[in-house]
C-alpha cells in the first residue's frame, strides 16, 4: 500500500533539512528528496566552499598589508589546487553526514527530480509520493541570460569548482557573487573584470560604503565597468571575446573565462506547480506572511523558493524553515521576524548592513541621527594596515535606538552580528555603550562608532 506522509519536503539545503528535522521530532512522516548531493547551496556550492577559498585571499592580503611593517610578502602565493583540496576536506563529507542525520531523526531520504502531479501528489523519477502537506525548498538558480553566447558562461558552482585557476576573468554582473569572486580571484593574481549594468553596485548596501569598497577593489587591480551591458560572447583560439557597451560605445575584452553574477531566480520551473495549483514567480512561491501557499493549502514555501520579505541568504532560510515547520505543526500562522538580519558581502575587507539603508529610514521619516567615521586610522585598521574602513550607524533620535548599520572594514562581518542583536532586542546605544568588551578587540570600537 503506498504511505501517505506527514510531510514532504522537497530540497535538502538548509531550509528544507531544518523543517525535515523539526516536523519529524514531533512524531511525524517525514520524506525529503533532493536530486543533488544532500545539502544544498550554502554548505556545498555557495556560502561555505566561497568562505574557505577567501581564507587563502586573506592570507596573502593581510601579508601585502603588512609589507614593510615587518613582513616580507614577496614570494606569497596561493596554490589554487591545493587550497581546492582544503576545500573538499569540507564539502565532500557533508550530503552524508546531512543524509545520515536525518535518518537517524527518523525522516525518509529520497533521491531524484520530484514534479507535482496535482495538488497532493508529487512525483519522484516516475514514482508518485502522497502527503497531506509539502514544504517547497528549492532555492535559487542562476537566472537566465539572453545574450548572444550567454552559454559560454560558467555559474558560481562551477567556479567553486574550478581545477585551476586562469589568468584573466570577467564577471557579469556587480553583485555578492562577482565580487566575492573577484576579490579572491584579484589576491590569487587573476585579473578581473567586473561589468555591471547599473551606475552603483550592490544597491541594497549603503551608498557610501559601496564607493570605499570599490576604491579598495580598483587598488587590488579589479576593473568595475558601470552602467555597462554585455552585447556578446564569442569563443576565440584561446578564450573568449566579451564585447561590452556603454553609453551607445562598444569595446572588445579578451579573457579566458565569463562568470555568471548577474542575480539568480528561484528554481520552480520544472516544479509542476501549475498542476498542484500553486501561484509562483521568479522570487518565488507566492506565500501568505505565515508561508503557507496562497492558492494550495498543502503547499508551503521557505528559503530562496519562497516569495518573502526576507532576503535569498542562509539565516533567512533557515529562521523561514523552522516558522514553517511550527505553523504547520501547531497550526498556527506565525510570520517569521526579520528584524536584526544582518549580511555581509565577503570581499576583503568585508562590507556589511543590519536593518535599514539611510535613504529607507528618511522615507520612513524618522528622526536621524547618522554617526559616520572613517575607521582607516583607528587602531584596529592601523593595527593590520588597512587602508580603507569606515562605518555608517543610524540612530533615532526619539527612541536611541539603532534603526541601521553599515560596515566596512577588518573583521566587521563580526561586528555587525552585535548591532543585529541590538536591533532584535531593541537595546538604546545607552544600554550597548555600557557593555564593555575585550580590549583590544573591533568589539571595542562600537562605542566609538556610536
Ligand atoms: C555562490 C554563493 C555564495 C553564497 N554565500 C552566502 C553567504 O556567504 N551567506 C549567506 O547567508 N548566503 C549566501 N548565499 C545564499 C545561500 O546559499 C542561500 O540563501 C541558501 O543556500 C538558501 O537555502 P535553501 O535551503 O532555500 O536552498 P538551497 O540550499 O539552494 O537548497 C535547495 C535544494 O533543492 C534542490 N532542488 C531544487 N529543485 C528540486 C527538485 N525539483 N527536486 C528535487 N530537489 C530539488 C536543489 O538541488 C538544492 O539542493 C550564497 C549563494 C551562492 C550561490
Ligand atoms: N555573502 C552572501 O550572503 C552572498 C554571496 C553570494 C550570493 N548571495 C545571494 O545570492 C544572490 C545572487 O547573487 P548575485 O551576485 O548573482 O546577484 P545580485 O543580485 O547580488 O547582483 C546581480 C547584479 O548583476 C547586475 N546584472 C544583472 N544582469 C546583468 C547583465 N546582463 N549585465 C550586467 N549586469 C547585470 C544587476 O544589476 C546586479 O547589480 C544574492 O542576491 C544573495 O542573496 C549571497
Amino acid at each position: 500500500m503506498k504511505q501517505t506522509y506527514d510531510l514532504i519536503v522537497v530540497g535538502a539545503g538548509m531550509a528544507g533539512v531544518a523543517a525535515a528535522n523539526k516536523c519529524a521530532a514531533q512524531g511525524w512522516s517525514v520524506a525529503i528528496v533532493d536530486s543533488l548531493p544532500y545539502g544544498g547551496t550554502c554548505a556545498l556550492r555557495g556560502c561555505d566552499p566561497k568562505k574557505i577559498l577567501r581564507r587563502g585571499a586573506e592570507v596573502i592580503d593581510s601579508a601585502r598589508l603588512m609589507h614593510g611593517k615587518g613582513i616580507d610578502s614577496d614570494g606569497l602565493a596561493i596554490s589554487w589546487a591545493d587550497l581546492m583540496e582544503h576545500k573538499h576536506g569540507f564539502t565532500d563529507p557533508v550530503p552524508q553526514s546531512m543524509e545520515d542525520g536525518l535518518a537517524d531523526n527518523g525522516v525518509t531520504t529520497l533521491h531524484g527530480r520530484a514534479r507535482f502531479t496535482g495538488p497532493r501528489t508529487l512525483e519522484i523519477d516516475g514514482v508518485a509520493h502522497d502527503a497531506d502537506r509539502f514544504l517547497v525548498a528549492t532555492g535559487a538558480q542562476p537566472r537566465p541570460l539572453d545574450f548572444p553566447g550567454h552559454e559560454h558562461l560558467i555559474d558560481s558552482s562551477d567556479f567553486l569548482d574550478l581545477a585551476q585557476l586562469p589568468g584573466h576573468i570577467l564577471f557579469v554582473g556587480g553583485g555578492f557573487i562577482s565580487f566575492e569572486f573577484a576579490h579572491i580571484v584579484a589576491r590569487a593574481g587573476t585579473s578581473a573584470v567586473v561589468v555591471d549594468r547599473g551606475e552603483r553596485p550592490l544597491k541594497s548596501f549603503d551608498p557610501d560604503l559601496v564607493e570605499l569598497m570599490v576604491e579598495r577593489s580598483t587598488q587590488v587591480g579589479i576593473d568595475l565597468r558601470r552602467r555597462t551591458s554585455i552585447v556578446e560572447v564569442q569563443p576565440s583560439d584561446d578564450g573568449y571575446r566579451v564585447t561590452i557597451e556603454r553609453d551607445g560605445e562598444q569595446e572588445t575584452i579578451h579573457t579566458d573565462l565569463v562568470v555568471h553574477g548577474a542575480g539568480r531566480v528561484a528554481e520552480l520551473a520544472d516544479l509542476g506547480l501549475d498542476a498542484a495549483g500553486v501561484e509562483w514567480g521568479e522570487r518565488g512561491i507566492q506565500v501568505a506572511a505565515h508561508l503557507q501557499s496562497t492558492t494550495n493549502p498543502a503547499v508551503w514555501a521557505a528559503g530562496d523558493s519562497a516569495d518573502t520579505a526576507g532576503m535569498p541568504l542562509t539565516p533567512v532560510a533557515v529562521s523561514e524553515a523552522k516558522v514553517a515547520a511550527s505553523n504547520m505543526l501547531k497550526q498556527t500562522t506565525t510570520a517569521p521576524d526579520y528584524a536584526g538580519i544582518p549580511t555581509a558581502v565577503f570581499t576583503i575587507p568585508e562590507l556589511t548592513r543590519v536593518g535599514m539603508l539611510e535613504a529607507e529610514a528618511r522615507d520612513h521619516g524618522i528622526d536621524l541621527a547618522v554617526r559616520h567615521s572613517d575607521t582607516s586610522d583607528w587602531y584596529s585598521s592601523y593595527r593590520v594596515g588597512e587602508t580603507t574602513s569606515a562605518a555608517k550607524i543610524l540612530i533615532d533620535r526619539s527612541t536611541d535606538q539603532i534603526v541601521g548599520a553599515h560596515l566596512f572594514g577588518p573583521e566587521y562581518g563580526e561586528l555587525v552580528n552585535t548591532l543585529g542583536l541590538a536591533i532584535k532586542l531593541g537595546l538604546t546605544t545607552r544600554q550597548l555603550k555600557s557593555a564593555t568588551a575585550a580590549y583590544p578587540t573591533v568589539g571595542s570600537d562600537l562605542g566609538s562608532m556610536l
